[in-house]
């Protein structure tokens, strides 16, 4: 492999941790190097051997269990293991689940009960990846996963993005007019906003979409209905009422795909970086940082915004009058360029030269298809 490509996967690991945890470096990186090797065919080191048999166990515990991961389930466990394990927020039949089936077609999809939960269980070696909707091109981004890609330490190695398609769920008999309330994932019934309202139907919003349907089925009410898949609609025994009734026939949520580990980035085929920084107050601050890309000819494809949280009140000394200031802000950007291309890495270099913060969350393939 060349030398560049493990510099760079390197730096990747070193810039996400703080300079007095070196020791959190080391490891990730040591793991990060046993994978390459495995993938370029040497020998499966001890280390990860013993890994292995642990969360083998682990994961046998669980599906005996044969319900959605907690938290409570993410105690001294690890993992890896030859079948990939792929964790994703929802009961059986969420479009989070199908996500994760397009991403990885013979993997092992592990339901997780909060977002949270699926970030610790890749941490915690519970499962391999994590594939979990940052945007939907109706209800657009999903600010909790924004927030959690910085609370925890996992790589974008990946996006997947998906066709959802809601249909209106109920029990067998009942009807459309017999519906007074609707159950799902508050981001499902945005996207079905206008449906909705010309139903008048009172919406009330679940963890998930399948387990709304869920929910309905096993209490077996008559009077409120489900939106959700139409696989959740054969799993938990409901009839469809009502198909596509999102308020775009072109409703498309990309998830990404979390790993404990980067992947080399490439120049083979179009890549994509995700960052976030945050920058000093200031007029024109936000203009000279998007600048280093414009200045490259890097194309952005996504911004995001999200206060910066657990920052104490700072008085600004910038002529408002020693005014406490509540806004502070991470800017969260997607670029089309791979961090193996120099161009990309000049353009991070100037960055950093501003940024108060900078961290890559990941370099990785685009998708493309919509199959
Ligand atoms: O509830 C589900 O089925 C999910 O997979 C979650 C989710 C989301 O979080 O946005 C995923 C895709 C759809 O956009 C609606 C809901």
């Amino acid at each position: 492999m060349a030398a560049f490509a493990i510099k760079s996967l390197v730096s990747q690991i070193t810039a996400k941790h703080s300079p007095s945890d070196r020791a959190s470096s080391r490891i990730e990186i040591k793991s990060a190097l046993i994978s390459v090797k495995r993938r370029c065919g040497s020998k499966i080191p001890v280390l990860a051997a013993s890994i292995h048999s642990e969360s083998d166990q682990t994961i046998e515990a669980l599906k005996k269990k044969n319900g959605p991961l907690s938290s409570t389930h993410l105690s001294n466990s690890v993992s890896s293991g030859s079948c990939l394990r792929v964790a994703y927020q929802g009961v059986r039949g969420a479009y989070s689940e199908s996500a994760a089936q397009k991403a990885y077609p013979n993997c092992e999809a592990v339901p997780c009960e909060q977002f949270d939960t699926a970030f610790e269980s890749v941490e915690r070696w519970l499962v391999d990846r994590a594939v979990l909707p940052i945007e939907n091109s109706l209800g657009g981004s999903i600010h909790r996963n924004y927030d959690l890609l910085l609370r925890h330490r996992l790589h974008i190695v990946g996006e997947v993005k998906y066709a959802v398609r809601h249909c209106l769920l109920a029990n067998h008999g009942v009807k459309i007019e017999d519906l007074k309330r609707v159950l799902s994932h508050p981001q499902a019934l945005a996207q079905c906003e206008n449906t909705l309202t010309k139903l008048g139907l009172v919406r009330e919003a679940v963890d998930d979409t399948a387990g709304a349907a869920k929910h309905v089925a096993l209490q077996k009410l008559e009077d409120t209905g489900a939106v959700a898949s139409s696989a959740a609609a054969s799993i938990y025994g409901l009839n469809i009422l009502a198909e596509d009734i999102q308020d775009d026939s072109d409703n498309v949520t990309r998830f990404l795909i979390l790993a404990r580990e980067p992947i080399i980035p490439g120049t083979d085929r179009p890549f994509k970086t995700s960052i976030v920084f945050s920058l000093e107050e200031g007029p024109g601050v936000l203009f000279k940082a998007l600048a280093v890309f414009a200045l490259r000819r890097i194309n952005l494809t996504k911004i995001e915004s999200r206060p910066l949280r657990k920052q104490p009140l700072r008085a600004s000394d910038d002529g408002n009058n020693g005014l406490p200031k509540y806004f502070d802000y991470l800017f969260y950007v997607d670029f089309e360029a791979s961090m193996a291309d120099e161009n990309a890495q000049n353009a991070l270099r100037h960055l950093k030269e501003f940024a108060t913060f900078l961290r890559v969350l990941g370099s990785y393939p685009v998708h493309t298809s919509m199959v």
